[in-house]
């Protein structure tokens, strides 16, 4: 299987739907929902607590199984993809980053990075190379061979998106990356996620409440009640003088 460089979005939904049945009780979750992701960009969604944005977002990564419609990442669509497949296009395509991290308590910062690129078939002087430079690209190259006990939640996170670059993925997914931090971490990781999609050209689709979020975003999608509500693009944040807390 080839995903090769979308000429359009690198990703689409159309009109997915999807329910959760819990004994008799059917939560209708999305429902029609359409909508595409430019490649390269910072693309946040945001909405009310329980609205369906990390069903959606676990949909649009081929986590999770629509009811009807059609995904389309990176040209491929998913819902013709079998476990297998789908499997590796997960593999080689995306990285996810969690609100928990999500990281294995006994391995080291390193090792955690190293991991999933063995997987990919890098030899191990090719994963060390590829891990200790994504470790450096979010400045955790001084804490690298810690482990998670040993680390503050910010560092954590640096660790579980280092993971995710150091496949150097086309589409990176986040939920809610920064709400188990406090703010001055909140904003490291925003300003990581942020220069993923810049310096990479990767993109970056976040599921987030936090409003810090917004305007280091190219574009907002809102939803509510499983729709999108509004589409925007808010203004750059402007440059401060030097010394000035953003
Ligand atoms: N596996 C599941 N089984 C049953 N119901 C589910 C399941 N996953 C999600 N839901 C329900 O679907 C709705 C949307 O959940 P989802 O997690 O997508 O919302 P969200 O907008 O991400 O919420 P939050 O911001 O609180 O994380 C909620 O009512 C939730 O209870």
């Amino acid at each position: 299987m080839t995903a090769t460089a979308p000429a359009g979005p690198a990703l689409r939904a159309e009109g997915i739907a999807k329910a959760f049945v819990s004994g008799k009780v059917r939560t209708q979750v999305l429902d029609g929902l359409s909508l595409s992701i430019e490649a390269g960009e910072l693309t946040l969604i945001s909405g009310p607590s329980g609205c369906g944005k990390s069903t959606l977002l676990a949909i649009l990564s081929g986590l999770q199984k629509v009811d009807a419609g059609r995904v389309i990442a990176l040209g491929s669509e998913l819902g013709g993809l079998d476990s297998r497949a789908l499997e590796r296009f997960r593999l080689l395509h995306t990285g996810f980053v969690f609100q928990g991290f999500n990281l294995f308590p006994a391995l080291t910062g390193l090792e955690q990075v190293e991991l999933p690129l063995h997987y990919l078939g890098l030899s191990s002087r090719q994963a060390r190379e590829r891990a200790t430079q994504s470790l450096d690209e979010v400045g955790m190259t001084p804490r690298m061979h810690l482990r998670p006990s040993e680390l503050s939640g910010g560092e954590k996170q640096r660790v579980a998106i280092a993971r995710a670059l150091a496949k150097q993925p086309e589409l990176l997914f986040a939920d809610e990356p920064t709400s188990a931090l406090d703010a001055a971490n909140g904003q490291t990781i925003i300003d990581i996620l942020h220069r993923i999609a810049r310096t990479h050209g990767t993109t970056v689709l976040c599921v987030s409440h936090d409003p810090r979020l917004i305007r280091h975003a190219d574009r907002v999608l809102s939803m509510e009640d499983g729709r999108i509500l509004s589409d925007r693009r808010p203004a750059p944040p402007a440059a401060t003088p030097e010394g000035t807390a953003p």
